[in-house]
Protein backbone atom coordinates (compact mmCIF):
# COMPACT_ATOMS: atom_id res chain seq x y z
CA UNK A 1 0.00 0.00 0.00
CA UNK A 2 2.92 2.23 1.09
CA UNK A 3 4.75 1.56 -1.82
CA UNK A 4 1.84 1.84 -4.37
CA UNK A 5 0.85 5.10 -2.91
CA UNK A 6 5.09 6.25 -3.34
CA UNK A 7 4.84 5.34 -6.92
CA UNK A 8 1.88 7.43 -7.54
CA UNK A 9 3.14 10.41 -5.70
CA UNK A 10 6.67 9.90 -8.35
CA UNK A 11 4.07 9.93 -10.92
CA UNK A 12 1.90 12.99 -10.58
CA UNK A 13 5.10 14.82 -9.69
CA UNK A 14 6.99 14.11 -12.98
CA UNK A 15 3.89 14.89 -15.01
CA UNK A 16 3.92 18.25 -12.83
CA UNK A 17 7.52 18.91 -13.98
CA UNK A 18 6.85 18.03 -17.79
CA UNK A 19 3.79 20.64 -17.51
CA UNK A 20 5.96 23.16 -15.87
CA UNK A 21 8.50 22.45 -18.72
CA UNK A 22 5.95 22.81 -21.74
CA UNK A 23 4.65 26.26 -20.08
CA UNK A 24 7.74 27.58 -19.95
CA UNK A 25 8.73 26.87 -23.65
CA UNK A 26 5.43 28.49 -24.31
CA UNK A 27 6.05 31.50 -22.45
CA UNK A 28 9.72 32.14 -24.00
CA UNK A 29 8.47 31.27 -27.41
CA UNK A 30 5.67 33.68 -27.24
CA UNK A 31 7.70 36.43 -26.37
CA UNK A 32 10.48 35.59 -28.95
CA UNK A 33 7.81 36.01 -31.97
CA UNK A 34 6.84 39.26 -30.48
CA UNK A 35 9.99 40.40 -30.31
CA UNK A 36 10.51 39.44 -34.12
CA UNK A 37 7.34 41.18 -34.73
CA UNK A 38 8.49 44.47 -33.33
CA UNK A 39 11.90 44.16 -35.24
CA UNK A 40 10.41 43.56 -38.44
CA UNK A 41 7.92 46.83 -38.12
CA UNK A 42 10.89 48.63 -37.45
CA UNK A 43 13.00 47.48 -40.16
CA UNK A 44 10.09 48.48 -42.26
CA UNK A 45 10.60 51.84 -40.76
CA UNK A 46 14.18 52.00 -40.81
CA UNK A 47 13.96 51.14 -44.79
CA UNK A 48 11.46 54.01 -45.52
CA UNK A 49 13.76 56.50 -43.67
CA UNK A 50 17.21 55.18 -44.09
CA UNK A 51 18.17 57.42 -47.00
CA UNK A 52 17.12 60.50 -44.73
CA UNK A 53 18.07 59.65 -41.45
CA UNK A 54 20.71 56.71 -41.44
CA UNK A 55 21.99 56.60 -38.02
CA UNK A 56 18.11 56.70 -36.56
CA UNK A 57 18.11 54.02 -33.65
CA UNK A 58 16.54 51.11 -35.05
CA UNK A 59 14.52 49.90 -31.34
CA UNK A 60 12.62 52.76 -30.15
CA UNK A 61 10.72 52.55 -26.92
CA UNK A 62 8.40 49.60 -27.13
CA UNK A 63 5.02 50.78 -27.57
CA UNK A 64 1.87 48.42 -27.63
CA UNK A 65 1.03 47.24 -31.19
CA UNK A 66 -1.60 48.81 -32.35
CA UNK A 67 -0.70 51.96 -30.60
CA UNK A 68 2.79 51.52 -32.71
CA UNK A 69 1.12 51.50 -35.97
CA UNK A 70 -0.99 54.56 -35.91
CA UNK A 71 2.40 55.95 -34.85
CA UNK A 72 4.37 54.47 -37.83
CA UNK A 73 1.53 55.59 -40.64
CA UNK A 74 1.66 59.26 -38.85
CA UNK A 75 4.71 59.88 -39.48
CA UNK A 76 5.12 58.21 -42.38
CA UNK A 77 2.67 60.79 -43.74
CA UNK A 78 4.37 63.72 -42.27
CA UNK A 79 8.10 62.61 -43.65
CA UNK A 80 6.34 62.31 -46.95
CA UNK A 81 4.94 65.76 -46.51
CA UNK A 82 8.63 66.98 -45.61
CA UNK A 83 10.12 64.71 -48.50
CA UNK A 84 8.24 66.83 -50.76
CA UNK A 85 8.23 69.97 -50.17
CA UNK A 86 12.08 69.84 -49.73
CA UNK A 87 12.04 68.37 -53.54
CA UNK A 88 10.28 71.87 -54.71
CA UNK A 89 12.15 73.48 -52.75
CA UNK A 90 15.37 71.92 -54.39
CA UNK A 91 13.44 72.50 -57.68
CA UNK A 92 13.42 76.01 -57.29
CA UNK A 93 16.80 76.78 -56.13
CA UNK A 94 17.42 74.59 -58.81
CA UNK A 95 15.70 76.73 -61.43
CA UNK A 96 17.51 79.85 -59.96
CA UNK A 97 21.04 78.48 -60.21
CA UNK A 98 20.11 77.54 -63.76
CA UNK A 99 19.12 81.11 -64.70
CA UNK A 100 22.27 82.66 -63.11
CA UNK A 101 24.54 80.08 -64.79
CA UNK A 102 22.60 80.78 -68.18
CA UNK A 103 23.31 84.98 -67.78
CA UNK A 104 27.37 84.17 -66.78
CA UNK A 105 27.83 81.73 -69.82
CA UNK A 106 26.28 84.23 -71.79
CA UNK A 107 28.90 87.05 -70.83
CA UNK A 108 31.87 84.57 -70.81
CA UNK A 109 32.44 84.31 -74.57
CA UNK A 110 33.10 80.51 -76.07
CA UNK A 111 35.23 81.98 -77.95
CA UNK A 112 36.78 85.53 -79.42
CA UNK A 113 34.48 87.44 -82.47
CA UNK A 114 36.90 86.47 -85.70
CA UNK A 115 39.66 89.35 -85.96
CA UNK A 116 41.58 89.82 -89.55
CA UNK A 117 44.70 88.72 -88.88
CA UNK A 118 47.23 91.51 -90.10
CA UNK A 119 50.94 91.35 -90.74
CA UNK A 120 53.65 93.85 -88.33
CA UNK A 121 53.38 96.28 -91.46
CA UNK A 122 49.54 96.91 -91.38
CA UNK A 123 48.89 96.24 -87.81
CA UNK A 124 48.35 99.49 -85.75
CA UNK A 125 48.66 99.78 -82.15
CA UNK A 126 45.61 101.93 -81.27
CA UNK A 127 44.93 104.12 -78.01
CA UNK A 128 41.39 104.48 -77.53
CA UNK A 129 40.50 106.52 -73.81
CA UNK A 130 37.03 106.43 -73.13
CA UNK A 131 37.25 102.98 -74.99
CA UNK A 132 35.14 100.92 -72.29
CA UNK A 133 32.06 103.57 -72.86
CA UNK A 134 29.19 103.84 -74.59
CA UNK A 135 30.98 104.32 -78.43
CA UNK A 136 34.44 103.85 -77.32
CA UNK A 137 33.50 100.50 -76.64
CA UNK A 138 31.58 100.10 -80.44
CA UNK A 139 34.60 101.66 -81.96
CA UNK A 140 37.40 98.93 -80.37
CA UNK A 141 35.31 95.87 -81.72
CA UNK A 142 35.71 97.19 -85.10
CA UNK A 143 39.35 98.02 -84.26
CA UNK A 144 40.27 94.72 -83.00
CA UNK A 145 38.12 92.89 -85.79
CA UNK A 146 40.11 94.82 -88.49
CA UNK A 147 43.30 92.93 -86.44
CA UNK A 148 44.64 95.95 -84.47
CA UNK A 149 46.47 96.29 -81.21
CA UNK A 150 44.13 98.17 -78.79
CA UNK A 151 45.06 99.29 -75.78
CA UNK A 152 41.61 100.50 -73.82
CA UNK A 153 42.16 103.31 -71.27
CA UNK A 154 39.35 104.02 -68.94
CA UNK A 155 38.49 105.21 -65.45
CA UNK A 156 35.02 103.78 -65.19
CA UNK A 157 33.16 106.99 -64.26
CA UNK A 158 30.53 106.41 -67.09
CA UNK A 159 32.26 103.17 -69.03
CA UNK A 160 31.73 99.60 -67.74
CA UNK A 161 34.10 96.62 -67.99
CA UNK A 162 31.05 94.73 -69.02
CA UNK A 163 31.29 96.68 -72.11
CA UNK A 164 34.56 95.38 -73.56
CA UNK A 165 34.69 91.94 -71.30
CA UNK A 166 34.59 89.67 -74.47
CA UNK A 167 38.10 90.84 -75.32
CA UNK A 168 39.81 90.31 -72.39
CA UNK A 169 42.76 87.58 -72.51
CA UNK A 170 42.51 88.28 -76.34
CA UNK A 171 46.57 88.83 -77.47
CA UNK A 172 45.67 92.21 -79.74
CA UNK A 173 43.61 93.73 -76.45
CA UNK A 174 44.82 95.39 -73.20
CA UNK A 175 42.96 97.42 -70.34
CA UNK A 176 44.62 99.94 -68.28
CA UNK A 177 42.26 101.40 -65.28
CA UNK A 178 43.68 104.80 -65.26
CA UNK A 179 42.16 108.56 -65.25
CA UNK A 180 43.80 110.43 -68.45
CA UNK A 181 43.81 113.68 -65.84
CA UNK A 182 47.05 112.07 -64.81
CA UNK A 183 50.02 111.85 -67.73
CA UNK A 184 49.81 107.94 -69.40
CA UNK A 185 53.16 106.78 -70.77
CA UNK A 186 52.36 104.06 -73.31
CA UNK A 187 53.56 103.29 -77.26
CA UNK A 188 50.77 104.02 -79.84
CA UNK A 189 50.90 104.58 -83.54
CA UNK A 190 47.09 106.33 -83.16
CA UNK A 191 45.23 107.78 -80.69
CA UNK A 192 41.06 107.94 -79.97
CA UNK A 193 40.53 110.61 -77.63
CA UNK A 194 37.19 109.77 -76.36
CA UNK A 195 37.20 110.15 -72.58
CA UNK A 196 34.35 111.82 -71.15
CA UNK A 197 30.90 111.97 -69.66
CA UNK A 198 28.18 112.87 -72.08
CA UNK A 199 25.45 112.83 -70.98
CA UNK A 200 24.11 116.21 -69.48
CA UNK A 201 22.79 115.00 -66.25
CA UNK A 202 26.28 112.84 -65.84
CA UNK A 203 28.71 115.75 -66.93
CA UNK A 204 26.77 118.50 -64.81
CA UNK A 205 26.84 116.22 -61.58
CA UNK A 206 30.84 116.86 -61.58
CA UNK A 207 31.45 120.07 -63.94
CA UNK A 208 34.62 120.43 -62.32
CA UNK A 209 35.77 116.28 -63.17
CA UNK A 210 34.28 117.13 -66.70
CA UNK A 211 36.53 120.40 -67.28
CA UNK A 212 40.17 118.60 -66.01
CA UNK A 213 38.54 115.60 -68.16
CA UNK A 214 38.51 117.74 -71.36
CA UNK A 215 41.04 119.99 -70.77
CA UNK A 216 43.85 118.67 -68.56
CA UNK A 217 43.52 115.40 -70.33
CA UNK A 218 43.62 116.31 -73.52
CA UNK A 219 46.88 117.87 -72.74
CA UNK A 220 48.35 115.12 -71.17
CA UNK A 221 46.60 112.66 -74.54
CA UNK A 222 48.00 115.56 -76.79
CA UNK A 223 51.24 115.24 -75.18
CA UNK A 224 51.67 112.14 -75.55
CA UNK A 225 50.77 111.81 -79.46
CA UNK A 226 53.88 114.62 -79.60
CA UNK A 227 56.32 111.88 -77.41
CA UNK A 228 55.04 109.11 -79.61
CA UNK A 229 54.57 110.72 -82.77
CA UNK A 230 50.54 109.20 -82.73
CA UNK A 231 47.38 110.56 -84.89
CA UNK A 232 45.26 111.84 -82.61
CA UNK A 233 41.16 112.47 -82.79
CA UNK A 234 39.67 114.54 -80.33
CA UNK A 235 35.87 114.00 -79.97
CA UNK A 236 33.90 116.99 -79.58
CA UNK A 237 30.43 117.69 -80.12
CA UNK A 238 27.91 119.33 -81.40
CA UNK A 239 27.61 121.19 -78.26
CA UNK A 240 30.13 123.92 -79.20
CA UNK A 241 27.28 125.28 -81.32
CA UNK A 242 25.80 125.85 -78.21
CA UNK A 243 21.97 127.04 -78.50
CA UNK A 244 22.47 127.63 -82.36
CA UNK A 245 21.64 131.12 -84.14
CA UNK A 246 22.15 129.17 -87.78
CA UNK A 247 20.30 125.68 -88.76
CA UNK A 248 21.30 123.84 -89.94
CA UNK A 249 24.63 124.03 -88.35
CA UNK A 250 27.93 123.76 -91.25
CA UNK A 251 31.19 123.50 -88.72
CA UNK A 252 32.03 127.45 -90.11
CA UNK A 253 29.45 127.99 -87.50
CA UNK A 254 31.28 129.51 -84.76
CA UNK A 255 28.46 128.76 -81.98
CA UNK A 256 26.38 130.28 -79.32
CA UNK A 257 27.25 129.28 -75.70
CA UNK A 258 27.05 130.44 -72.57
CA UNK A 259 30.13 130.02 -70.93
CA UNK A 260 28.45 130.34 -67.24
CA UNK A 261 25.71 128.25 -67.57
CA UNK A 262 24.81 124.63 -66.28
CA UNK A 263 26.23 122.96 -69.40
CA UNK A 264 29.49 125.05 -70.11
CA UNK A 265 31.66 122.57 -68.17
CA UNK A 266 30.95 120.16 -71.09
CA UNK A 267 30.32 122.54 -74.17
CA UNK A 268 33.54 125.10 -73.01
CA UNK A 269 35.53 121.79 -72.09
CA UNK A 270 34.94 120.50 -75.66
CA UNK A 271 35.94 124.20 -77.01
CA UNK A 272 39.07 124.48 -75.56
CA UNK A 273 40.03 120.86 -76.32
CA UNK A 274 39.51 122.06 -79.92
CA UNK A 275 41.39 124.88 -79.26
CA UNK A 276 44.48 122.72 -77.92
CA UNK A 277 44.33 120.50 -80.54
CA UNK A 278 44.89 123.11 -83.55
CA UNK A 279 47.88 124.55 -80.86
CA UNK A 280 49.48 121.14 -80.79
CA UNK A 281 49.00 121.26 -84.51
CA UNK A 282 50.77 124.26 -85.43
CA UNK A 283 52.73 124.78 -82.30
CA UNK A 284 54.09 120.82 -81.97
CA UNK A 285 53.17 119.64 -85.67
CA UNK A 286 51.04 116.61 -84.33
CA UNK A 287 48.63 115.30 -86.76
CA UNK A 288 45.23 115.65 -85.19
CA UNK A 289 41.43 115.02 -86.38
CA UNK A 290 38.27 116.72 -84.94
CA UNK A 291 35.02 115.30 -84.75
CA UNK A 292 31.73 117.27 -83.57
CA UNK A 293 29.95 113.96 -82.64
CA UNK A 294 25.86 114.58 -82.53
CA UNK A 295 23.12 113.09 -80.73
CA UNK A 296 24.51 109.50 -80.88
CA UNK A 297 22.15 106.22 -79.82
CA UNK A 298 22.62 102.59 -79.86
CA UNK A 299 23.31 99.23 -77.63
CA UNK A 300 25.40 99.70 -74.96
CA UNK A 301 24.05 102.73 -73.36
CA UNK A 302 23.65 102.88 -69.59
CA UNK A 303 19.95 102.42 -67.98
CA UNK A 304 20.73 105.30 -66.06
CA UNK A 305 22.23 107.18 -68.76
CA UNK A 306 19.78 110.06 -68.24
CA UNK A 307 19.80 110.98 -71.77
CA UNK A 308 16.58 111.02 -74.46
CA UNK A 309 16.62 107.95 -76.19
CA UNK A 310 17.46 105.55 -73.40
CA UNK A 311 15.04 107.50 -70.79
CA UNK A 312 12.29 107.41 -73.25
CA UNK A 313 13.04 103.79 -74.59
CA UNK A 314 12.72 102.56 -70.97
CA UNK A 315 9.60 104.85 -70.02
CA UNK A 316 7.71 103.12 -72.47
CA UNK A 317 9.18 99.54 -71.90
CA UNK A 318 7.70 100.10 -68.49
CA UNK A 319 3.93 101.68 -69.21
CA UNK A 320 5.43 104.62 -66.91
CA UNK A 321 4.83 108.35 -68.45
CA UNK A 322 7.14 109.42 -70.89
CA UNK A 323 9.03 112.93 -69.83
CA UNK A 324 9.33 115.67 -72.18
CA UNK A 325 11.62 118.35 -70.83
CA UNK A 326 9.75 122.01 -71.77
CA UNK A 327 7.33 122.12 -74.43
CA UNK A 328 8.53 118.76 -76.89
CA UNK A 329 9.36 122.01 -79.51
CA UNK A 330 13.01 121.43 -79.01
CA UNK A 331 14.96 119.40 -81.72
CA UNK A 332 17.10 117.18 -82.35
CA UNK A 333 18.85 114.60 -85.22
CA UNK A 334 19.82 111.15 -83.70
CA UNK A 335 22.93 108.75 -84.84
CA UNK A 336 22.58 105.32 -84.87
CA UNK A 337 26.59 104.14 -83.26
CA UNK A 338 27.42 101.93 -86.21
CA UNK A 339 27.39 105.32 -88.47
CA UNK A 340 29.31 107.38 -85.98
CA UNK A 341 31.83 104.77 -85.56
CA UNK A 342 32.11 104.57 -89.34
CA UNK A 343 32.41 108.34 -89.16
CA UNK A 344 35.15 108.48 -86.63
CA UNK A 345 37.47 105.37 -88.49
CA UNK A 346 37.26 107.35 -91.81
CA UNK A 347 38.40 110.50 -90.31
CA UNK A 348 41.50 109.28 -88.68
CA UNK A 349 41.91 107.76 -91.85
CA UNK A 350 41.80 110.84 -94.09
CA UNK A 351 43.74 113.72 -94.45
CA UNK A 352 41.45 115.97 -93.34
CA UNK A 353 42.58 117.89 -90.15
CA UNK A 354 39.63 120.24 -89.67
CA UNK A 355 36.71 119.79 -87.67
CA UNK A 356 33.71 117.24 -89.04
CA UNK A 357 30.48 116.99 -88.09
CA UNK A 358 29.26 113.49 -87.64
CA UNK A 359 25.95 112.90 -87.29
CA UNK A 360 22.17 111.96 -89.28
CA UNK A 361 20.32 114.67 -90.68
CA UNK A 362 17.17 113.28 -90.01
CA UNK A 363 15.17 116.17 -87.59
CA UNK A 364 12.85 115.74 -85.37
CA UNK A 365 10.92 117.38 -82.44
CA UNK A 366 11.33 115.64 -79.16
CA UNK A 367 7.57 115.39 -79.12
CA UNK A 368 7.99 113.81 -82.37
CA UNK A 369 10.59 111.79 -80.85
CA UNK A 370 8.40 110.60 -77.95
CA UNK A 371 5.45 109.51 -79.85
CA UNK A 372 7.82 107.01 -82.37
CA UNK A 373 8.95 105.28 -79.57
CA UNK A 374 5.91 104.95 -78.11
CA UNK A 375 4.74 103.47 -81.57
CA UNK A 376 8.08 100.80 -81.52
CA UNK A 377 7.23 99.47 -78.16
CA UNK A 378 3.88 96.89 -79.15
CA UNK A 379 1.36 97.12 -76.17
CA UNK A 380 3.25 100.42 -74.75
CA UNK A 381 -0.09 101.84 -72.81
CA UNK A 382 2.94 104.99 -71.71
CA UNK A 383 1.42 108.72 -71.64
CA UNK A 384 3.43 111.48 -72.88
CA UNK A 385 3.67 114.40 -70.73
CA UNK A 386 5.45 117.72 -71.16
CA UNK A 387 7.25 119.22 -68.04
CA UNK A 388 9.49 122.47 -66.58
CA UNK A 389 12.30 123.31 -69.20
CA UNK A 390 15.66 122.78 -68.64
CA UNK A 391 17.70 125.52 -68.58
CA UNK A 392 19.91 126.62 -71.82
CA UNK A 393 18.48 123.60 -73.40
CA UNK A 394 19.76 124.37 -77.21
CA UNK A 395 16.16 124.23 -79.60
CA UNK A 396 17.30 123.63 -82.74
CA UNK A 397 20.02 120.74 -83.97
CA UNK A 398 20.85 119.21 -87.39
CA UNK A 399 24.38 118.48 -88.43
CA UNK A 400 24.96 119.96 -92.14
CA UNK A 401 27.38 116.88 -92.76
CA UNK A 402 28.51 118.62 -96.44
CA UNK A 403 31.96 117.92 -94.83
CA UNK A 404 31.83 114.81 -93.94
CA UNK A 405 30.38 113.49 -97.51
CA UNK A 406 33.12 115.36 -99.78
CA UNK A 407 36.01 114.58 -97.87
CA UNK A 408 35.08 111.22 -95.98
CA UNK A 409 32.66 109.54 -98.57
CA UNK A 410 30.72 108.70 -95.52
CA UNK A 411 26.85 109.36 -94.93
CA UNK A 412 24.85 107.57 -92.16
CA UNK A 413 23.14 104.35 -93.28
CA UNK A 414 20.90 103.19 -90.37
CA UNK A 415 17.29 104.45 -90.71
CA UNK A 416 15.72 105.67 -87.25
CA UNK A 417 13.37 103.08 -87.09
CA UNK A 418 16.47 100.34 -87.86
CA UNK A 419 18.78 102.06 -85.05
CA UNK A 420 15.36 102.45 -82.47
CA UNK A 421 14.49 99.10 -83.12
CA UNK A 422 17.78 97.70 -82.34
CA UNK A 423 18.40 99.90 -79.25
CA UNK A 424 14.75 98.65 -78.00
CA UNK A 425 15.99 94.90 -78.14
CA UNK A 426 18.97 96.17 -75.91
CA UNK A 427 17.20 97.54 -73.61
CA UNK A 428 14.64 94.81 -73.51
CA UNK A 429 16.84 92.58 -72.45
CA UNK A 430 19.01 94.84 -69.88
CA UNK A 431 15.12 95.76 -67.98
CA UNK A 432 15.39 91.78 -67.93
CA UNK A 433 18.59 91.55 -66.22
CA UNK A 434 18.45 94.20 -64.12
CA UNK A 435 14.90 93.10 -62.71
CA UNK A 436 16.20 89.29 -62.50
CA UNK A 437 18.60 90.63 -60.20
CA UNK A 438 16.42 92.26 -58.20
CA UNK A 439 15.14 89.28 -57.37
CA UNK A 440 12.79 88.73 -60.43
CA UNK A 441 12.50 88.52 -63.98
CA UNK A 442 11.32 90.72 -66.04
CA UNK A 443 7.86 88.28 -67.17
CA UNK A 444 7.48 88.50 -63.38
CA UNK A 445 7.55 92.00 -63.49
CA UNK A 446 5.36 92.29 -66.41
CA UNK A 447 2.71 89.92 -65.18
CA UNK A 448 2.82 91.85 -61.70
CA UNK A 449 2.77 95.02 -63.33
CA UNK A 450 -0.55 93.67 -65.37
CA UNK A 451 -2.30 92.27 -62.33
CA UNK A 452 -1.79 95.49 -60.45
CA UNK A 453 -3.36 97.55 -63.44
CA UNK A 454 -6.41 95.05 -64.41
O1 LIG B 1 13.93 112.49 -70.33
C1 LIG B 1 14.27 113.38 -71.14
C2 LIG B 1 15.61 113.62 -71.50
C3 LIG B 1 15.89 114.62 -72.39
N1 LIG B 1 14.91 115.36 -72.93
C4 LIG B 1 15.20 116.42 -73.93
O2 LIG B 1 15.68 115.75 -75.09
C5 LIG B 1 16.66 116.57 -75.74
C6 LIG B 1 17.94 115.80 -75.91
O3 LIG B 1 18.52 115.65 -74.64
P1 LIG B 1 19.76 114.68 -74.35
O4 LIG B 1 19.98 114.73 -72.90
O5 LIG B 1 19.56 113.36 -74.96
O6 LIG B 1 21.00 115.31 -75.14
P2 LIG B 1 21.40 116.81 -75.51
O7 LIG B 1 21.08 117.00 -76.94
O8 LIG B 1 20.82 117.79 -74.57
O9 LIG B 1 22.94 116.79 -75.26
C7 LIG B 1 23.76 115.87 -76.01
O10 LIG B 1 24.21 116.56 -77.11
C8 LIG B 1 25.12 115.93 -77.99
C9 LIG B 1 26.16 115.07 -77.34
O11 LIG B 1 27.45 115.54 -77.58
C10 LIG B 1 25.96 114.76 -75.91
O12 LIG B 1 25.73 113.37 -75.85
C11 LIG B 1 24.89 115.44 -75.15
O13 LIG B 1 25.46 116.50 -74.49
C12 LIG B 1 16.79 117.82 -74.88
O14 LIG B 1 15.99 118.82 -75.40
C13 LIG B 1 16.27 117.41 -73.52
O15 LIG B 1 15.73 118.45 -72.79
C14 LIG B 1 13.57 115.15 -72.59
O16 LIG B 1 12.67 115.82 -73.08
N2 LIG B 1 13.31 114.16 -71.70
Amino acid sequence: MIRQSLKFRKTVSIICIIVLIVFIFLVLNKDKNYDIQIENSHSEDAQALSYRDFNRPKKDIIVPREQSNIMDSNSVKEEKDNTKQELLDAKARIELLEKKLAILEGRIPQKYPEVKYLGYKERRRILVTGGAGFVGSHLVDVLMMRGHEVIVVDNFFTGRKRNVEHWFGHRNFEMIHHDIVNPLYVEADEIYHLASPASPPHYMQNPVKTIKTNTLGTINMLGLARRVGAKILIASTSEVYGDPMVHPQPESYWGHVNPIGPRACYDEGKRVAETLAYSYAKQENVSVRVARIFNTYGPRMHVSDGRVVSNFIMQALQNLTITVYGNGKQTRSFCYVSDLVDGLLALMDSDYSLPVNIGNPVEHTIEEFAVIIKDLVPGCRSTVATGAAVEDDPQRRRPDIAIAEKHLHWSPKISLQEGLQRTIDYFKEELSRTTFYNNQTYMDAKVKASHIRN
